[in-house]
Formats: structure tokens, C-alpha cells, sequence
């Protein structure tokens, strides 16, 4: 079975494709040609409508089902994701431009990787049950939160889906999901995938649109949480809109994480940590370790390392196997890592790889690294969102810490050193929500996920993620008589 790429209509609501060709066009990019895969619309109001109406009318019934029976679902999508994995990725690759190489291992495989975890903890969410003194006892019940909406970014928008709606519906909630406007086809098999494993209708919506859609859904009074992957600017907006309504929030945003590579690392491994977490996915992906810190000693030799295992980089057709490097998702992406590559050569960083464009149509920039590069430079404080490493010199532990640290973002860090007690040193100074000993980027689904500081708020997957999308009510039991003061 092979997908078409053009879906079979913009969203999908109330358990079935839905058009209006009412709203504004929205036209889907394949980034490693340019060309125009698909024409969709944005979601008008009556499409959001329809969708918090089907979502709120199928809720309760969801919440009040057992938790078996909510994951026996769960679990039937994550394998039918599982059986059409190879359709799914070129799907994917066709959404975002990454690598089928990458595609077929880290993205619905992922979404299926959470599906299939929260689908085996729904029967097990419960309250407690609290003794407490004179015989009395108290018990706390899990609720859902009622209706959450989920926004994506669009470096992974199949995981990024599953990532909400897996730990959302386990716990008993609907949700309305919008993807990026950058990549709308992936999270529309999800909601297919979803109702043909027997999810009610309702349970799971797909809304297309840019932040124009987003922020009628944050602001409904009829939404109970907003769960957000995206920058900090736009968590910004998001969390302030979603507060005025005291609405639950998670928010995954951005990073500008720091890696450090001390004298003793094993060099092959660190030089693999550095271009996992800065190449892959042509380096958009939030937790990147963009700031490499490198100890003097063992720099030059880092470098040159690193230059050798770039010449492996195959930049091509994304949807050839042998590819491992793709284009950047759209001209307004690349645009963007073109102005930051300047900016650093203006800025007097050595640019040791490449720095140019590549001479084919899409939207492809070569992996690049700077070294020099200094803490006050621009580069090294924004998140350019490309393949962009920045190396970073330092002398000891302590100085390493204080700057990788000098950020005000919080969402990863990663060290690589063959001494474990300085390692674990090293991560307990970290300020930062998700951390890498000698690796990076692994993001297992049963490993909390997500960022401090203006990274974010709350966690995706394991058990974390369960207490951003329930509530607890507490109930205290007297067993004696009521008495009072009069
Ligand atoms: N922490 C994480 O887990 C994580 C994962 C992936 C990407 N990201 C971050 O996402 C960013 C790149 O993605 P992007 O360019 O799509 O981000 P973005 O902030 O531009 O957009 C994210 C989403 O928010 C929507 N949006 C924009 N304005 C809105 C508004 N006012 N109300 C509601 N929704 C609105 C967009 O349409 C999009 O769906 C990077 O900063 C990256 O670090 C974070
Ligand atoms: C699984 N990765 C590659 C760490 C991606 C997490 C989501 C951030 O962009």
C-alpha cells in the first residue's frame, strides 16, 4: 500500500475527512524539490467549531470507559502505525524533507514507541488511598482535564502528534491537534490511524492553519489545556492566552544546549554526540547541543576529527536510502541559517565546514561548523534551528559549567567524558531538563522529556506526562461523627 500524498481532505474531525475550501489555500512544500505536493485550506471557523463540538460530545464517554480498554486502542494504532511504517515515512520525508533514512527509525516509529507505552499504562492510572489519624482516610481520584489542544512544530510532526494525543487519550481526554502549517500531511494518518484502531470519533481532530488557527483554540473557554511544541516567542503568546483562561499548559520550545567534550572523552564518540546533535534532521531539532564546548587539549585534534567524519555527510534526494543529510524544511528556514552563517563570519568565527548553499533545487545548506567561537557572539547565543555547531573552547570543569549555563534557555545538555564521577558532576550543575552522558539526543519514550528555564514547562512521555494531562480530586472520608465548634 502506498499513501497518495495529496490526503483526502484539510482536517479531519468528528472521526472522517472534512474540506471548506472557504479558508484561506495553504499549499504543502516538498522541500527537496520546491515543488507543491498538496493544496489544503486553512481551518475556517466552522471547521473549529465542528471539531471542540465532536470533541467535547465524545469526551465523557472516553473518560468514563476503563483504562484497558482506552489502551487496548492505543495499542492497536501503534501496531498498525508499526505494519505501514514504510508508508508512513515517505509520507514523512514528503512532509518535512528529511532523510527516509532517518524517517523509517525516528518518527512513527516514535509516535507508535507512545502509543503503545501509554496504551499499556492506561489501566494502571489511579488515585491513592491516604490513612489517616482517628480511623478517618482520605482517596484521590485521576480525572481527565476534558478537552486538550496540541500545536506542532514541524521537524517531527507524526512524533510530535503522538507524542500529545498517546498520554492525552490514555488519561481519558479528547484532543484537537494542529500541525505546524509547514507540514500538515503526517498528523492526518495519525487521526486515520486513531479511528481505524476504534477510537470514537470525536476523540481525535486534526486542524490545519498557521497561528491564525492556533490561537482561536487557546483562547476557547471550552478548552481545558494547551499543550505546545514550538519557539519561545510563540510559547510566550501562547502561555500568556492560555493563562488568562487558567488553562493547563505544557510547553516544549526551544534550546540553544550546550555539549562539552573534556580532554579524556573518547574522541570518535564525542565527535558522533556533536554531529547527532547538531546534523540531524539538518539540525532542527529543539534539544541540539549547538554549543559545543571543547577542552583545549584535546581541540585541534576534535576538529580535525570532525572534518574526516563530515566528508561521510551524503546530501541528496531524501527519499534515496543512502542520504543522511536532507534539506532544510522550507526557503524561509534556509533563509534564515544563511543569515546566521553570515552573521558569524561578521562575527570573526573560523568557519572550518561548509557555509554554503548546495547546488541543486530545494531548500539544501551544507553542514557547517564554526570554531573560535566566542559566548558574546550571536550565533552562540539564538537558536539558528539548521545545521549549524558552533565550537567553544574552554580550560576547566567549573568554567565549562558556569558557561554552558549562561543561557537563558534550559532544555538539554550533554557531556562526554570518560570520568563518570565528573560526568554526574557535571549534570547535576547542568540547568537543563533533559541530559546526555557520553550520547546525545536519545529520546527513549520512557525517559521524561522537556526543558527549564524559557525551554518550557512540563514533560512529554513516561509517567511525567501523565500529570499534565489528569487532575486529581481528593476526598476525605470521617469515619466517626462530624462535631463542630457550635
Ligand atoms: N522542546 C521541544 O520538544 C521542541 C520540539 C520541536 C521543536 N521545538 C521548537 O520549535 C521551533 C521550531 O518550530 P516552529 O518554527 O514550527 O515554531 P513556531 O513557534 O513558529 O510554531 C509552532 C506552532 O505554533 C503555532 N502558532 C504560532 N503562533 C501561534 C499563536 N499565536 N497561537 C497558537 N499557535 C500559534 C504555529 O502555527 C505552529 O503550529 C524551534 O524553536 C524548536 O526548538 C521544540
Ligand atoms: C527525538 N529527538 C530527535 C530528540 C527529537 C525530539 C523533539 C525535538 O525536536
Amino acid at each position: 500500500m502506498t499513501y497518495p500524498l495529496h490526503p483526502e481532505a484539510s482536517h479531519f474531525v468528528n472521526g472522517r475527512y472534512l474540506e471548506d475550501t472557504t479558508g484561506t489555500p495553504l499549499d504543502v512544500i516538498y522541500p527537496a524539490t520546491g515543488e507543491v505536493i498538496a493544496h489544503l485550506f486553512e481551518a475556517t471557523p466552522a471547521v473549529i467549531e465542528q471539531a471542540i463540538t465532536s470533541a467535547r460530545a465524545a469526551q465523557k464517554d472516553w473518560a468514563a470507559r476503563s483504562g484497558t480498554e482506552r489502551g487496548r486502542i492505543l495499542r492497536r494504532a501503534a501496531d498498525i502505525i508499526r505494519d505501514r511504517n514504510h508508508d508512513l515515512s515517505v509520507l514523512e520525508t514528503h512532509d518535512t524533507g528529511k532523510p527516509l533514512q532517518e524517517t523509517l527509525v525516528a518518527d512513527a516509529t516514535s509516535g507508535a514507541d507512545a502509543l503503545e507505552y501509554y496504551g499499556g499504562l492506561a489501566a494502571s492510572l489511579t488515585g491513592d488511598h491516604i490513612p489517616l489519624g482517628d480511623g478517618n482516610w482520605a482517596y484521590t481520584i485521576r480525572e481527565a482535564l476534558g478537552l486538550c489542544v496540541g500545536i506542532g512544530a514541524w521537524n517531527y510532526p507524526t512524533q510530535i502528534a503522538c507524542w500529545k494525543a498517546a498520554p492525552a487519550l490514555a488519561c481519558g481526554n479528547a484532543m484537537i491537534f494542529k500541525p505546524s502549517e509547514t507540514t500538515p500531511l503526517s498528523a492526518l494518518k495519525v487521526a486515520e490511524i486513531l479511528v481505524e484502531a476504534g477510537l470514537p470519533a470525536g476523540l481525535f481532530n486534526v486542524v490545519q492553519g498557521a497561528g491564525s488557527v492556533g490561537a482561536p483554540l487557546v483562547t476557547d473557554p471550552r478548552v481545558d489545556k494547551v499543550s505546545l511544541t514550538g519557539s519561545v516567542p510563540t510559547g510566550r503568546k501562547v502561555y500568556a492566552a492560555a493563562a488568562a483562561g487558567m488553562k493547563h499548559v505544557t510547553m516544549e520550545l526551544g534550546g540553544k544546549s550546550p555539549m562539552v567534550v573534556f580532554d579524556d572523552a573518547d574522541l570518535d564518540s564525542a565527535v558522533s554526540g556533536a554531529i547527532n546533535g547538531n546534523f540531524y534532521s539538518s539540525g532542527q531539532v529543539c534539544s541540539n547541543g549547538t554549543r559545543v564546548f571543547v577542552q583545549n587539549g584535546i581541540k585541534e585534534a576534535f576538529l580535525a576529527r570532525l572534518a574526516e567524519r563530515l566528508r561521510g555527510a551524503i546530501i541528496g534526494d531524501p527519499l534515496d536510502q543512502a542520504t543522511n543529510f536532507g534539506p532544510m524544511v522550507s526557503a524561509g528556514q534556509l533563509g534564515i541559517v544563511e543569515r546566521y552563517i553570515a552573521k558569524g563570519i561578521e562575527e570573526g568565527a573560523r568557519l572550518v565546514a561548509g557555509g554554503k548553499r548546495v547546488d541543486r533545487d530545494g531548500f539544501y545548506i551544507e553542514p557547517t561548523v564554526f570554531a573560535d567561537v566566542t559566548d558574546d557572539m550571536i550565533i552562540a547565543q539564538e537558536e539558528i534551528f539548521g545545521p549549524v555547531m558552533c565550537v567553544l573552547d574552554f580550560d576547566d570543569e567549573a568554567e565549562a559549567l558556569a558557561r554552558a549555563n549562561d543561557t537563558e534557555f534550559g532544555l538539554a545538555a550533554g557531556v562526554f567524558t570518560a570520568d563518570l564521577t565528573r560526568a554526574h558532576r557535571m549534570v547535576q550543575g547542568f540547568e537543563a531538563g533533559t541530559c546526555f552522558i557520553n550520547s546525545y539526543n536519545d529520546a527513549p519514550v520512557e525517559m521524561p522529556f522537556g526543558g527549564v528555564k524559557m525551554s518550557g514547562v512540563g514533560r512529554e512521555n513516561a509517567k511525567a506526562a501523565i500529570d499534565h494531562y489528569s487532575q486529581l480530586k481528593s476526598v476525605f472520608v470521617r469515619m466517626d461523627a462530624c462535631e463542630a465548634a457550635f
